[in-house]
């Protein structure tokens, strides 16, 4: 079974999405398609006079915010997917983690920050794999946008790269699951500028080092630190790479950068 997330840079490049619909068609055997929009929801925020306010990587979302992302990511993305898909051969079904419960979750509790209608997934324990496992027997691919819902008539917006790695983890236990993340660079760089730089192998030691020296930041560092946390709780390989390089990854043939323990 193939996890694979695709990001915001990506989704609102028109060209890269296509093509790389195309070749996720193409994979054989049970998938899930993961997407965020962030980059679409902050353009749409603009547009309506909502400043976004990004804090560590997670954006805080107030109630015209969460409409903002339901719209954008539930509505919009979400079924634009499901129609390209369709339109290549591909039977899917767009979800949020609302539907079928498949993902509890809860507001994120406010420490330092409040994040305001954020979800934090409950455990990927909680996760309706029975549900997942039903729409892969009957050849439907899950095409899930990064909302929850609180369980008390709330939607949470939540980070994309979290809620794949939470149905990687959970698919686990019934599939031999790979996780991939893509996105519009060819891997984890050495050099966040030279294409050429990607890291083969990530290993904790050496991102600990990257991290150090400042060559591994920003919205790589959840990406990590959630490919990590997959792989510590059974998810069988997780590979960081180029949309365009879809194909080869879920071939496993060498493409983009593969996390290890
Ligand atoms: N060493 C690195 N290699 C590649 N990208 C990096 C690195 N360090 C930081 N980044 C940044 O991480 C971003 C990807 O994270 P994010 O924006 O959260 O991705 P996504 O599009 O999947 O949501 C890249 O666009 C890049 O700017
Ligand atoms: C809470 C939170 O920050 N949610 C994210 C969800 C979308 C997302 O993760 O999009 P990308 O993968 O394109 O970055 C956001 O609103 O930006």
């Amino acid at each position: 079974m193939n996890v694979i997330k695709i990001g915001g840079n990506v989704l609102d490049n028109p060209a890269q999405l296509d093509q790389f619909l195309t070749d996720f068609a193409f994979i054989q055997g049970p998938k899930v398609l993961v997407h965020g929009g962030g980059k679409i929801a902050s353009d749409l925020s603009k547009q309506l006079g909502i400043e976004p306010n990004m804090v560590n990587g997670r954006r805080i979302t107030d109630d015209d915010t969460l409409r903002v992302v339901t719209m954008v990511y539930g509505g919009l993305l979400n079924k634009n997917l499901v129609a390209q898909l369709q339109a290549r051969g591909c039977n899917s079904l767009g979800l949020t983690g609302a539907d079928a419960n498949v993902i509890p979750a809860h507001k994120r509790p406010v420490k330092d920050i409040d994040y305001g209608l954020v979800g934090d997934v409950e455990s990927p324990e909680q996760v309706n794999v029975r549900f997942l496992a039903s729409l892969a027997e009957q050849g439907l691919t899950p095409v899930f946008a990064a909302l929850t819902h609180d369980g008390q008539g709330s939607l949470l917006n939540t980070n994309a790269d979290t809620i794949a790695s939470t149905l990687a983890v959970a698919l686990s236990r019934e599939f031999e699951v790979n996780l991939v993340y893509c996105f519009e660079k060819k891997g984890v760089l050495l050099d966040v500028e030279d294409e050429t730089s990607v890291i083969h192998h990530l290993q904790p030691d050496n991102y600990a080092e990257l991290k150090a020296q400042g060559s591994i930041f920003a919205g790589m560092l959840p990406k990590l630190d959630n490919a990590f946390a997959a792989l510590q709780a059974g998810v069988n390989a997780v590979i960081i790479g180029h949309a365009g390089e879809i194909q080869t990854i879920a071939a496993g043939e060498k493409a983009g950068t593969r996390i290890t323990l």
